[in-house]
């Protein structure tokens, strides 16, 4: 049975109309509004303000939007048409830098272009739709394996915490830390999930407990400070979370407290699971340290949902948007090809071998 939920496709693309159609998720979830975009600087405020977002729907997004930047081109030569094609994709590169699936949809697209040599623009154009399309369509099947996979290593009944929104919304369907819960449902293993809300743009309670609310899913919303008295009352059989670029040795760079949540569940001794499509693992990432975190601005934390300040005029704040899990603290790297365990650096590369 079709979830209604996960059917959403909370990035479109309307090629009839040149226009890229978002779900605007920073209204969520009070109001379920569709974006229709068509110029790249609308497309790149929309990344960098979390209106698209989650890794797998940022690539796509991309990839939609670099199709659209290069249908708009006057060039009549493949070298003209090439290079408006990268003033696009360069511009795009520039809106968000930790998930990796931006750059990694963005290259990906560059590469189609390349295998276009030397064919007549409109069949470039064709090519760039085509693969755009393949990204997303491949996302959905993606997210689907790394649900099964996930869900081989939970038991129904169990209490599933998570954090920040890794879920339908976040990636062409499904989601990735999601994704188990969904296909678990279908299959009646009735999970109790909890909900980190996830400061300072509270993803966790905005979008998260949405979601699963409205898909019938049991989800329980708790601070963030309130992950270990969960764990400790013995609620939680395991984590679940998703990832914006994992390196080669597994460390894992996801939404800011994710860090805060495996140092308590190895404390716990309960698993830890990181959901990974392999277009987030970027082995050219040596470890955590050459991620780099997104820092963000301050009316994130000091003003954004309250009707009043809550922090004291012009208090200085530190806003980075994620931290990195050391791999140490990761039981396991769920993806679509499998779950790789330590020691990642030999486990990883050969999740891309299968
Ligand atoms: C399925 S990837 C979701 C991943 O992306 C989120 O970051 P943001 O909300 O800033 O795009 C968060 O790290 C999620 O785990």
């Amino acid at each position: 049975m079709q979830n209604p939920v996960t059917v959403i496709q909370s990035v479109r693309l309307d090629d009839e109309n040149d226009t890229l159609v978002l779900l605007d998720q920073t209204l969520l979830p009070n109001e379920t509004k569709f974006l229709e975009l068509k110029e790249m600087e609308d497309i790149w405020e929309a990344i960098y303000q979390l209106k698209v977002r989650g890794a797998p729907a940022i690539g796509i997004a991309a990839a939609y939007g670099a199709y659209l930047g290069t249908k708009k081109s006057t060039a009549e030569t493949y070298e003209a048409l090439f290079a408006d094609f990268t003033k696009v994709k360069d511009y795009l590169a520039t809106s968000r830098p930790t998930a990796v699936n931006l750059f990694w949809a963005l290259k990906r697209m560059e590469e189609r272009f390349k295998q276009e040599a030397g064919k007549s623009v409109a069949k470039v154009k064709a090519a760039l739709k085509e693969e755009s399309e393949n990204i997303r369509a491949e996302d959905e099947k993606i997210c689907e394996a790394i649900g099964e996979h996930a869900l081989s290593l939970l038991e129904p009944g169990w209490g599933i915490l998570t954090h920040c929104n890794a879920g339908t919304i976040a990636t062409a369907k499904y989601g990735t830390a999601l994704a188990p819960i969904y296909l678990g449902q279908e299959k009646g293993y009735n999970f109790n999930v909890y909900a980190d809300e996830t400061r300072p743009l509270l993803q966790g309670a905005r979008l998260t407990a949405w979601e699963l609310q409205q898909a019938g899913v049991d989800v329980t919303l708790i601070c963030d400070n309130m992950a270990s008295i969960v764990m400790k009352e013995g609620k939680i059989q395991a984590v679940l979370v998703g990832c914006d670029r994992v390196a080669a040795n597994g460390d894992s760079a996801n939404k800011i407290g994710t860090s805060g949540v495996a140092i308590l569940a190895k404390h716990y001794n309960i698993p830890f699971y990181v959901c990974a499509p392999l277009s987030t693992i970027d082995l050219e990432c040596k470890t955590g340290d050459d991620i780099h975190i997104e820092l963000r601005p301050s009316e994130e934390i000091t003003t954004k949902w309250y009707e009043q300040s809550m922090a004291p005029e012009g208090v200085q704040t530190y806003n980075p948007a994620f931290d990195v899990t050391d791999h140490s603290l990761i039981t396991g790297i769920v993806t679509e090809n499998g779950i790789a365990y330590a020691p990642y650096t030999e486990s990883l590369p050969k999740m891309f071998k299968k």
